[in-house]
């Protein structure tokens, strides 16, 4: 259905910044899987992990939904009366295929949670009461200047019984533990047929738009926008998933 990540393969002048353009949007679900270890892991149990705190007749959120990978679980998982899903991206390239594949599951499968996509900015969006907001690596890609007020805003729109879950890249404060972590993600990537020359593009083009902080740094943070509690769920090398109780 999706091609193959061919977008860093040939040797390039200049290496732009990386973009959720109409290319990355074509190879997305190639990408993905090969760069981010326990991606498939991941978005299946949010799906698990969502249904036990989707409230009946409640919104659930999917911030930053891409091709809808998250919200298409959450779909399947919710059993909550009422309830729907609203996948927003300010990418009008991945929210076009996003529908296309919505319409998809939509006719494999029958008693699916109604989803609706909206093009849009996180940082403006005026959040409504939720019982669920899934961030699947999306906060990585928000200035990080801007983070902790919009963690402020879900913490205000969660409805008591909610839960924000929040996966994200890690960076390690102990160097030994970031050099070791950062090349075994390294050897995921070679082993999933990446070269050298691919993984070197590739960080060059992602290093000044995706800036990943330390697990402390977002338990702080949470912390800060009003969660009570962070349980980590999930971790595969460099990778993790928390959940945040408001
Ligand atoms: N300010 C913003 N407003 C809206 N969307 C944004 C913003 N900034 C970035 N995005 C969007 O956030 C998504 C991040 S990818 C999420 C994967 C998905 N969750 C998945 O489970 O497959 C993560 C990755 O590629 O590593 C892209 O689609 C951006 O357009
Ligand atoms: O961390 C990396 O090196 C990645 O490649 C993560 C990633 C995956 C998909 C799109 C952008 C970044």
């Amino acid at each position: 259905m999706s091609e193959s990540d061919r977008i860093f393969a040939q040797p390039l002048e200049h290496v732009a910044d990386f973009t959720f353009n109409e290319d990355v949007a074509r190879v997305f679900p190639d990408m993905i899987k090969r760069s981010v270890p326990g991606y498939p892991t991941i978005v299946e149990n949010i799906g698990v992990l969502g249904a036990r705190f989707a409230q009946p007749h409640s919104l659930i959120y999917d911030l930053g939904c891409s091709l809808g990978a998250v919200t298409q679980a959450l779909r399947r998982h919710v059993r909550a009366d009422g309830c729907r899903v609203l996948g927003v991206d300010n990418s009008a390239a991945m929210l076009a295929r996003c529908r296309e594949y919505l319409s998809a599951q939509d006719a494999m499968y029958q008693e699916l949670l109604p989803a609706d996509l909206l093009e849009a900015d996180i940082l403006r969006l005026d959040l409504q009461p939720c019982s669920l907001v899934a961030m699947n690596f999306t906060l990585q890609f928000i200035e990080p200047g801007k983070r902790l007020e919009l963690l402020q805003r879900i913490r205000q729109a969660l409805l008591p019984g909610g839960a924000l879950i929040l996966s994200e890249k890690l960076r390690f404060s102990d160097a030994a533990e970031q050099e070791l972590l950062n090349e075994l993600h390294l050897d995921f990537k070679r082993a999933n047929g990446y070269s050298e020359l691919e993984i070197a593009q590739k960080r060059t083009a992602i290093e000044n738009v995706m800036r990943p902080d330390t697990l402390d740094e977002h338990r702080e943070r949470l912390a800060r926008a009003g969660f009570s509690r962070v349980v980590p769920w999930f971790q595969c090398l460099n990778f993790a998933s928390l959940v945040a109780l408001p």
